[in-house]
């Protein structure tokens, strides 16, 4: 099963006028159901731009958007994904538990389910002793957590990352990395994860999608294949040759 597919995309920015920019030409782009794809290329090659359109966060000017199979507005609609971005995003007067409980609101979850949800999620997350906290007396790393937990609450088929670690410590994100992809295996979903650090996309990824400027472009789609998913991939020689694989991709 497809969890994203996108066929022909283009996304131009003020049409018609002066300041018109072309953020992404004629992008084909498929993600399989449980599949790992990091996005990385330079600053404004239209990352975050192709993120926003399997968001349905913006439309695009030509192409098609499917998630799971369904146009990206109804995808939307139906809560097919969870998002997050590199600012947490938290809601500062709500409790944790209550801002993983806000997708659960929206859809109208009774309270009692919603309750035992963000439970589950934050519990994930190693945060079961903090619902009752105020995001401002958590650190960043733990912010982005509850992030992610809330992202999973709805247990979208989808997540949309957009460098959602790239204020953290060295240590911490690593960390984050790891326990992002022991959710992602024990949930089974499917993730598009926007990144500028190549390691990060070499350790988490299934495949690397190398993107281009000016326009933005896919120019490389790399296979990563690591022995294993733990810390001691970041030793071995497959993970060194596929950054190499991917810096030169990204340099040419
Ligand atoms: N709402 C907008 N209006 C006009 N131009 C935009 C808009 N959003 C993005 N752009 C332009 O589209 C291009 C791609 O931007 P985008 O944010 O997708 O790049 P990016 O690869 O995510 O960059 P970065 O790595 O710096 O975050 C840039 O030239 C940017 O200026």
């Amino acid at each position: 099963m497809t969890a994203v597919s996108l066929a022909g995309v283009s996304k131009v920015f003020n049409q018609g006028r002066a300041d018109e920019v072309t953020a992404l030409s004629d992008v084909d782009l498929t993600v399989d159901s449980g599949q790992f794809v990091s996005l990385i290329g330079p600053s404004g090659c239209g990352k975050s731009t192709l993120l926003r359109l399997i968001a349905d966060l913006i439309e695009p000017t030509a192409g098609t958007v499917a998630v799971a199979g369904k146009p990206a507005g109804q995808a939307r609609r139906e809560q097919e994904y969870g998002i997050a971005f590199q600012q947490a995003g938290l809601f500062e007067w709500r409790t944790v538990r209550r801002n993983v409980e806000l997708p659960l609101e929206l859809r109208k979850i009774p309270r009692q389910r919603r309750r035992e949800r963000a439970e589950e999620m934050l519990t994930l997350v190693g945060l079961s002793d903090f619902g009752g906290h105020y995001p401002a007396q958590l650190s960043g790393g733990m912010q982005q957590r509850v992030a992610i937990a809330r992202a999973l609450a709805v247990h979208p088929p989808l997540l949309l990352m957009d460098e959602p670690f790239g204020a953290l410590d060295e240590m911490t994100r690593e960390r984050l990395q790891h326990e992002l992809l022991q959710i992602c295996a024990k949930t089974g979903t499917s993730t598009v994860f926007v990144t500028h650090s190549i390691s990060e996309a070499v350790f988490l990824s299934d495949q690397v999608v190398v993107m281009s400027a000016r326009p933005g472009r896919i120019t490389a789609r790399i296979d990563i294949d690591l022995p294993s998913r733990d810390e001691s991939a970041r030793q071995s020689p497959a993970y060194f040759d596929a950054i190499t694989a991917v810096r030169k991709a990204l340099r040419s």
